[in-house]
């Protein structure tokens, strides 16, 4: 579904990627990992076209991603939950659902708003809440919503637990193991690497901007050595 292979990023002529290659295939769950700084970020802005890639390639279903616009990446089915949320304060719940519903994946029957709240059940209580009116971890949770209603083939989250309560983490992690059950692709980066190893099939451990060590989570999880080293645990 998702090939990234040997792409280098600057930022100015600070080079951020050495040569990042990854795969996704469809219905998988892959993590990037890696302490702060290392790439993790760069390599979702390289893949989404919002950091210029100045070198390697990127497929996305067979068609070249690189060097298209992000909005063009993002139509053909990759759908990002952004560090950060960007939800609209001034609109309704229900309103910020609606104005990101999108078929990119094509599927045959569209996730509709009643679909997604029975997966974020939290956010049913508030649909007449404006935006700004939400905890911040609402708010997180809307913002997956949203990337849900475009029907992605591909949902990336950066950090979307990030600095939320363990609660709403916890339901957070819920959904996104309801998707995956549903056979929905995510790759996803986290600080919370419990919550990963239960979700995930396959990991990629970045440092310094270079893929390090990639593999299934049974062989993280035996790994002290390699946890140590590159995750801090
Ligand atoms: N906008 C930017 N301008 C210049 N350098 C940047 C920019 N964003 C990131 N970098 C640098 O690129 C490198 C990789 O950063 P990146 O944010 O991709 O790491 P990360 O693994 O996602 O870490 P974190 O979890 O802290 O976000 C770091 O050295 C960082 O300082």
């Amino acid at each position: 579904m998702l090939k990234v292979e040997g792409i280098e990023t600057f930022y100015g002529s600070s080079q951020a990627l050495f040569g990042v290659s990854l795969q996704i295939g469809d219905g998988e769950v892959v993590t990037l990992l890696g302490r702060n700084g290392m790439g993790k970020s760069t390599t979702v802005k390289s893949i989404m076209g919002i950091t210029p890639v100045s070198s390697g390639r990127m497929s996305f279903n067979n068609i070249d991603i690189h060097p298209l616009p992000s909005y063009a990446i993002a139509r053909l089915g990759i759908g990002l939950v952004p560090e950060g949320r960007q939800i609209f304060p001034n609109l309704t719940v229900r309103e910020n659902i609606l104005v990101a519903a999108a078929n990119r994946g094509g599927r045959k029957e569209p996730y509709t708003v009643e679909e997604v709240l029975e997966i974020f059940p939290r956010l049913a209580e508030r649909l007449n809440h404006y935006g700004d009116q939400l905890s911040g971890g609402e708010q997180q949770m809307l913002a997956v919503v949203r990337a849900l209603m475009t029907n992605p083939k591909l949902m990336i989250l950066d950090e979307a637990t990030e600095g939320l309560a363990p609660l709403v983490r916890k339901e957070i992690w819920h959904g996104l193991s309801v998707l995956k059950g549903r056979g929905q692709a995510i790759l996803v980066i986290d600080k919370n690497l419990d919550a990963l190893m239960k979700l995930a099939d396959r990991h990629y451990i970045m440092e310094k901007g270079q893929v390090v060590w990639s593999g299934e989570t049974a062989a993280i999880a035996a790994n002290e050595k390699l946890k140590a080293r590159y995750l801090g645990v």
